[in-house]
């Protein structure tokens, strides 16, 4: 029998996934790595925690492993996108890796929207400039820390660093790329306009490859370290919501999936790059070629109940946390939460707002603040789905992937918030399952995307709208959809205290 490894190098752990060639998922490992926020609006990692906790997750799998571990033909990845990682002359690392939750960098939107023209941005990339995109990292660190840019000799992002690390080759995948800002999305090419005009190396950007493309074999020594065979294909892999997508079966018309990870996205199959939907959503290249999806973005979506575990509860498990939200009422009892813990970008690209209680109560305990943190989260996920149906769009149904997809309660919710019916995986790591898929595909084991879709992927529950959660649900909105405009001058003088 054949294997496959699918990696998810995620924002708070890597998940490693073991494929058979049925498509059956026969083993996984966890590792866990933390997150340096150095100053407010920072977010930051050491690419060399992503390296060490593969390596030990793929240890972990290979240690259980019952047969020749060559059976494991092939491996690839799913990554955390636009996090910007600077390497120098001898592929050396040359500061911690800026993430795409970081949003430092709200001057240098601005000067690249300025200087090469926002119609400009929006033709060549098909998106807005955004802090958590690569190119404006790229440029504050050109600004704040010269004697390190003049270093510089390439830029990756954290999968492709990860792969480097693992068979000494150099690439980014198209899925990738797209997130970067740097990628003329018609062309399929670096974008020789944005780098001319703002005075970029064109030799800093990597060698652009399709996600199914055969990098190379495994480095002898990695292979060992971690107990796979050194013939190990590796495979490019794509952007962590391309994988999601695939994983969750949207690679055609009219599929649409919600994750809910440390960000929150909703995202829809595109079948062509002409939709315009003027940068209200993100729109990138899928990991199969010629294919596209457009997308919002929660930035604190999963991460605001993390925080809120970690803050107010963190003796509890979630499970503990949330074992009584379904006692209270849809609404929490008059407590709405906006998730702007962080910032937000879908449909606020607002890097200075923050989140809000509204309504607190001398009736509210704990769990009323947990669920209307879980509710604030779906409704944010509910601004993206507005503005797909207002392009026309008929979303009815939706696969829910991602950590709080593990809440059968945040499930109904969603249904309930979205009035869809919410189907859950039965393994909800889609971006894993992306991977494994990409993997799979690459070494022939499937013919293509489609035929690896009926292999790999097995719904699990399904989840239908409440009439009545419904309605109130549809009130309770339009009152969340008042909270940022209400609040966004009074954040705007408390930052100086933050
Ligand atoms: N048992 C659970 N119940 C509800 N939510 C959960 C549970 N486990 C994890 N989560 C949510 O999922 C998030 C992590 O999702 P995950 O997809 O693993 O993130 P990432 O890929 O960004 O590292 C957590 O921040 C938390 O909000
Ligand atoms: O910034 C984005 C997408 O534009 C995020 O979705 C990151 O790709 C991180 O994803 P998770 O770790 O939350 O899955």
């Amino acid at each position: 029998m054949r294997y496959v490894l699918g990696i998810d190098l995620g924002t708070s752990a890597v998940k490693a996934l073991l494929m058979n060639e049925k498509g059956e998922l026969v083993d996984e490992s966890v590792r866990s790595y933390s997150l340096i926020h150095e100053k407010v609006g920072y977010s930051e990692q050491h690419p060399q925690d992503w390296i060490s906790s593969v390596r030990e997750a793929i240890e972990e799998i290979t240690a259980r492993f019952q047969e020749d571990v060559s059976n494991i033909v092939g491996l690839s990845y799913s990554g955390q996108m636009h996090g910007l990682v600077l390497l120098g002359d001898g592929n050396e690392v040359l500061r911690p890796a800026i993430l795409w939750n970081d949003t430092r960098t709200t001057e240098q939107c601005a000067q690249i929207t300025e200087t090469v023209g926002l119609e400009n941005i929006l033709r060549i990339t098909k998106n807005r400039v955004l802090e958590g995109f690569t190119l404006p990292k790229i440029l504050w660190v050109q600004q704040h820390e010269p004697e390190i840019y003049r270093k510089v000799k390439k830029f990756l992002l954290p999968k492709d660093y990860l792969r480097f690390a693992m068979t000494g080759e150099l690439h980014m995948d198209y899925s990738d790329a797209a997130g970067t800002l740097l990628l003329d999305i018609e062309k399929g090419d670096w974008s020789k306009e944005i780098i001319a005009k703002l005075g970029i190396d064109p030799e800093i950007c990597p060698e652009l490859v399709p996600s199914t493309y055969k990098v190379g074999m495994l480095t002898e020594s990695f292979a060992s370290a971690c107990g796979l065979s050194p013939a190990t294909k590796v495979y490019a892999g794509g952007a962590d919501n391309a994988c999601g997508a695939l994983g969750s079966g949207v690679i055609s018309k009219g599929k649409t999936m919600v994750s809910i990870g440390t960000s929150g996205v909703m995202l829809t199959f595109e079948e062509s790059k002409t939709e315009d939907y003027h940068g209200k959503v993100h729109y990138f290249n899928h990991a199969i070629t010629d294919s596209y999806y457009t997308m919002g973005v929660t930035l604190s979506a999963g991460h605001s109940l993390s925080w809120f575990n970690d803050t107010f509860a963190k003796e509890e498990s979630y499970d503990e946390l949330l074992s009584e939200i379904n006692d209270i009422p849809p609404g929490s009892n008059g407590l709405l939460f906006t998730p702007y813990i962080a910032g937000e970008r879908t449909p606020y690209a607002d890097s200075n707002i923050r989140g809000s209680f509204i309504g607190i109560d001398a009736i509210h305990t704990k769990k009323h603040f947990a669920k209307a943190v879980m509710e604030g989260i779906v409704f944010s996920l509910r601004d993206t789905l507005e503005i797909f149906k207002s392009s026309g769009k008929v979303i009815e149904e939706l696969i829910s992937i991602g950590g709080g997809a593990k809440n059968q309660h945040w499930l109904q919710m969603q249904a309930d918030i979205f009035n869809a019916t919410i189907y859950k995986l039965k393994n909800e790591q889609g971006p894993g399952i992306g991977a494994c898929m990409i993997a799979a595909v690459g070494s022939g084991i499937f013919k293509d995307f489609a035929m690896a879709q009926e292999a790999c992927i097995q719904i699990g529950e399904k989840y239908e709208p409440i009439p009545e959660n419904v309605k109130k649900y549809d009130e309770l909105y339009n009152i969340y959809t008042q909270v940022y405009r209400q609040t966004k001058a009074l954040n705007e003088q408390l930052k100086q205290y933050r």
